[in-house]
């Protein structure tokens, strides 16, 4: 039973690094880590050395998603498990782990041939984080759509040990949307799966710190001419308060504040949701429809280099 700290970084592939360095600097208020160059920069939401990675590709989307786990042991418990099972895990380069700033790590592909990386730390920053104008306190949760739904489903809770939150139905009962945590990480999703027609990223959500940053930031990507494209909102799954803009190549991006947290023993049952709009918005606000539209995720099918 894998036990997780938090999800850790994620790494996206843009097709003009500095563009969105720039972006991701100026406007989603990240702090930006080390130099940026034509095929990468980094950035942090928390006092880790990084969170997000800007990878140059000419298919914006999603490189990978790294999850921090509880320990060093149980980082090598998951190995171990992952290759009785055959999920092939793969331990990153010493070369790469300095790059990433991060102790141990290996990599496996989940059942779509999505990059994962587990790792068990990561250098910590000596500057105090101070995130301004918007308050950004963390990276949130990322959310996928998949087209074998099901077997993803399988994949992360049965075999990751991902715990269900909450799950969405259709009319007729069938499931398509799963909400899930890192256990024992309190918070109502780190991670999102939808059912999809293609695999693709559908978003990836920060946290910021109170309203006035959602109304703050608002007004500075209006100003700036970035498209919000959904909320400010209220989801009615994990309570939060959410407002969604699109990045410079069209990646959605998620602000949220409020979620439900768990406690690791004796949690509330898995509710069954439903597919109303009122469902995803308390508040019943009008979507438009770039959200979610770009997202590429980068498949990798050979063993080495993941
Ligand atoms: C509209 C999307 C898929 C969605 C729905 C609900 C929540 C939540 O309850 O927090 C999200 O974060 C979402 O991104
Ligand atoms: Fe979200």
């Amino acid at each position: 039973m894998i036990r997780y700290k938090k999800l850790g970084y994620i790494a996206i592939n843009v097709t003009d690094v500095k563009r969105s360095a720039i972006f991701y600097r100026d406007m989603v208020c990240l702090d930006q880590v080390g130099e940026i160059t034509e095929d990468m920069a980094f950035f942090s939401s928390s006092s880790d050395y990084h969170n997000l990675i800007l990878n140059k590709s000419h298919e914006p989307g999603l490189k990978r998603i790294a999850f921090e786990l509880e320990s060093t042991k149980e980082l090598e418990r998951a190995f171990e498990m992952l290759e009785r099972e055959g999920y092939n895990p793969i331990e990153v380069d010493k070369e790469e782990r300095a790059l990433l700033k991060i102790d141990k790590a290996f990599r496996f592909r989940d059942p779509n041939g999505v990059t994962f990386e587990f790792y068990n730390k990561m250098m910590q920053r000596a500057e105090p984080y101070e995130p301004s104008p918007v308050k950004v306190l963390k990276l949130d949760h990322v959310v996928l759509r998949v087209p074998n739904f099901q077997e993803t489903l399988h994949f992360f809770n049965e075999v990751l040990n991902f715990k269900i939150s909450d799950t969405r139905h259709k009319p007729d009962g069938e499931m398509y949307f799963a909400f899930m945590r890192c256990f024992p990480n309190p918070y109502h999703h780190s991670f999102g799966i939808s059912q999809g027609d293609d695999l693709r990223l559908f978003h990836i959500a920060f946290k910021v710190k109170d309203i006035d940053d959602i109304g703050i930031a608002r007004n500075r990507l209006t100003k700036s001419d970035v498209p919000v494209v959904f909320g400010p909102g209220r989801h009615m799954a994990s309570g939060s308060i959410f407002m969604y803009y699109l990045d410079p190549d069209g990646l959605t991006l998620e602000y949220t504040l409020g979620m439900e947290e768990f406690p690791e023993e004796n949690p509330r049952e898995p509710r069954m949701l439903d597919n109303t709009l009122r469902t995803t918005d308390l508040w019943e606000g009008p979507s438009d429809p770039r959200i979610g539209k770009v997202g590429h995720v980068e498949v990798n099918r050979s063993e080495a280099n993941v």
